[in-house]
């Protein structure tokens, strides 16, 4: 898709899908119950659920809801890029590594009704070093009229090192501390 200003550099690492990430049809494995975006306990969360697809693909679907309008009966623009932060969040972990992202664009094409069904499908467009390339369309049913595209950097960090400093603020800091600070 058009994007404004998003480059992926010519030269790529070679990619390998990760032996125990999820099959094509599974849940991509949840990273934090309490995450805005796909957390079940995340009280005003998206609540999104990611499915592994062929390749290094991922496909989501969400509901969207009255409380989720910007403009009268569309959805807010902010809603819809955190929507393709936590779908194109997962790519890294077809690969393997968590990364968090670094840079994220979003192309609107059309308003999105309140009350539809959003359609995503996000790809991996390639990793150098540390850097993760993808992006990914929102539809509302056909994949070939898409209503907004998006592309984003994700960068693998050392999850235990990466959040030590801020893992007292969690919802959840107690369960945290014993589990990634024994
Ligand atoms: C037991 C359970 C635990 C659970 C934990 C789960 C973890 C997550 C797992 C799964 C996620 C699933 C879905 C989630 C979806 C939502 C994700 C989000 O919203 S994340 C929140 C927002 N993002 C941040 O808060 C990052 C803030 N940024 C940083 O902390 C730093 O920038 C960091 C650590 C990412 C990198 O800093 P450096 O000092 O380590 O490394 P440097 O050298 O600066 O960057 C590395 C490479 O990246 C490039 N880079 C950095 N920023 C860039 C940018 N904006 N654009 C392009 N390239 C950039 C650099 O040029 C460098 O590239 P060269 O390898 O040298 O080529």
């Amino acid at each position: 898709m058009k994007s404004s200003s998003f480059v992926v550099p010519d030269e790529l690492d070679e990619v390998e899908r990760h032996p125990k990430a999820a099959k094509a049809g599974e849940p991509v494995r949840m990273h934090n119950p309490t995450c805005f975006g796909c957390g079940p306990d995340s009280p005003q969360g998206l609540h999104l659920v990611v499915h592994a697809g062929e390749g290094f693909t991922v496909d989501a679907s969400m509901e969207v809801e009255t409380r989720m309008e910007g403009g009268p009966g569309v959805i807010h623009g902010g809603i819809l890029s955190t929507a393709f932060d936590e779908v194109m969040g997962t790519i890294p972990l077809l690969i393997g590594p968590s990364g968090v992202t670094v840079h994220l664009e979003v192309d609107y094409i059309r308003p999105i009704p309140v009350g539809s069904t959003l359609r995503f499908h996000g790809n991996l467009l390639g990793r150098q070093r540390r850097k993760i390339f993808t992006e990914a369309i929102a539809h509302l049913g056909d994949p070939d009229k898409p209503v907004a595209s998006a592309h984003a950097i994700f960068v693998t960090i050392d999850v235990r090192k990466h959040f030590a400093e801020h893992v007292d603020k969690s919802a959840r800091a107690e369960e945290y501390k014993r589990r990634m600070y024994p």
